[in-house]
């Protein structure tokens, strides 16, 4: 491959001078233009790996060159130079099509990783069409198109979308796309980390900064440092991890807790969340200006029912799939006509993931070589959100009430409970009432909070605590 050259569009002379020293010692040629008609035209003349433009040139405006880089030369990725802390401009560049931003003062480790991130982008091929998200409706084919899109960018992307959509691995073929595949990809639940351990878990911590801190530790950003950081479910983060976040996004660099020093963390940021982020906003639990920083652009997951279509293309591979783990067992099962309408029938509240579950307990259950109705087992529509949260609970086993008069209780369920420690005892109706509510909801985690009259950073604490964060097949 020739060598890359990099385009700076910068008035200032000092600026020009340091992308050109950096790219000399990165083996990397640099043009420079002074002014938009001065990088339009060299643009003309040969391709560039990278073009660095600042915001405010003396005959108009950075983004106009984003905009006509992104229409005429969408090889080139372009990032903006943004003055310190002005983020909004940031946002609009990428929004327009830029590929990342760099604040100033120009931050020598930061330019260089930009710089490497771009030149990678050159040997990214084309992506591999089997391994990502299937399915052949409308929306699907919007969806992959947008992903690769976005593989190429590096601006923050939200993923919106149910329980099961598809949002984790919507998230690793974006890394999977993109220049900065071949490095860590991330992933945190936020909602299923206390509270009090977030900050640790991701920006790390220095031996003895609290108790427990017995060495030092990273933390999640810089773990994926090159690669991408895939924040799920980001609305559970607490208030005040969202201001430190916000930093970390802002200013591409974290302080471990206990540090004097920040460190470089260079993370793309993929965050995903099954609830209306902006309703989130509008009720004061999000942030308004993290909200804007980490949605740049949003990728929308559609529900399984809304695409019915897409659910042969699906159970074919789930199918295959299990066939497969089995080892070199019979051929794949298949699905007969009338099982495969009841599938496109059914409103799937847990999504592709419930769809994996049904197929797998089906095959799990029945020898059959072609499924039937009967045997996916599929539960009659979940009782509507209405449903009263106690319904998941039976009442006289937890409402003091109930319980408090009676000795001896006569249900010999709730004998063995009581022949146990409190502690266990507890614990045990706990873990039924979650089961229970889960089971009624086909695993829908919201539902099943909204049954249960906890939240979902609740129940997901739970569930972890009980180990029991993943359905069982
Ligand atoms: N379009 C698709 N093609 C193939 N597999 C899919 C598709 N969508 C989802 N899946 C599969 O469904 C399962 C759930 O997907 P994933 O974990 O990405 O969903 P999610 O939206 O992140 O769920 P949650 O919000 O509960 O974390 C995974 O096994 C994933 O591989």
């Amino acid at each position: 491959m020739s060598q890359a050259t990099v385009l700076i569009v910068d008035d200032e002379a000092d600026i020009r001078e340091l992308v050109g020293i950096t790219c000399a010692r990165m083996d990397v040629k640099v043009r420079s233009a002074g002014d938009l008609a001065t990088a339009a035209r060299l643009l003309e003349q040969q391709p560039f790996a990278l073009c660095l433009t600042d915001m405010r040139l003396p005959d108009g405006d950075g983004t106009d060159l984003v905009r006509l880089i992104t229409e005429r030369y969408p090889a080139t990725p372009v990032a903006m130079l943004t003055a310190y802390g002005s983020m909004d401009t940031a946002v609009a560049a990428m929004k327009a099509g830029a590929f990342d931003f760099l604040s100033k003062p120009l931050d020598l480790q930061v330019l260089r990783d930009l710089i490497a991130s771009a030149l990678r982008l050159r040997v990214v091929g084309e992506p591999d069409d089997d391994s990502g998200l299937l399915g052949c409706s409308a929306q699907m084919q919007e969806i992959r198109r947008l992903i690769s899109r976005l593989a190429r960018s590096q601006a923050p992307v939200f993923i919106n979308g149910e329980s099961g959509t598809g949002k984790e691995l919507a998230a690793r073929q974006i890394h999977d796309q993109g220049p900065r595949a071949g490095r860590p990809f991330v992933a945190i639940n936020c909602g299923a980390i206390p509270a009090d351990l977030v900050e640790s878990e991701l920006f790390g911590h220095r031996k003895g900064s609290f108790t427990g801190a017995v060495s030092d530790k990273p933390g999640l950003f810089q773990a994926a440092h090159g690669g991408t950081l895939f924040l799920d479910e980001i609305a559970d983060l607490p208030l005040l991890m969202q201001v430190k976040l916000l930093r970390a996004v802002q200013q591409k660099h974290v302080r471990p807790i206990g540090s004097e020093r920040e460190v470089p963390a260079d993370a793309r940021i993929i965050s995903a969340s099954h609830c209306d982020l902006k309703a989130e906003v509008e009720r004061g639990t999000f942030r308004e200006d993290l909200y804007y920083r980490i949605n740049v652009i949003q990728l929308d997951l559609p529900p399984l029912r809304e695409r019915p279509e897409d659910i042969p293309i699906l159970a074919r591979h789930v199918l295959g799939r299990i066939s497969a783990d089995s080892g070199a067992g019979p051929a794949p099962r298949t699905l007969s006509p009338e099982a495969l309408a009841a599938l496109q029938g059914y409103p799937f509240p847990g999504n592709v993931r419930e769809l994996e579950n049904i197929l797998e307990r089906a095959t799990a259950l029945c020898d059959r070589p072609v499924l039937q109705p009967d045997d996916l087992g599929l539960p009659a529509a979940p009782a509507a959100d209405t449903t009263a949260a106690a319904e998941a609970i039976t009442p006289d086993s937890t409402t003091p009430d109930a319980a408090a008069p009676a000795a001896t209780p006569p249900d010999p369920a709730l004998r063995a409970l009581a022949e146990q420690p409190l502690e266990d005892a507890l614990g045990e109706i706990e873990k039924q009432a979650i089961l229970r509510a889960l089971d009624a909801t086909r695993w829908n985690r919201t539902a099943a909070a909204k049954r249960l009259g906890m939240t979902v950073r609740s129940l997901r604490y739970r569930l972890s605590k009980l180990g029991l964060d993943r359905p069982e097949p």
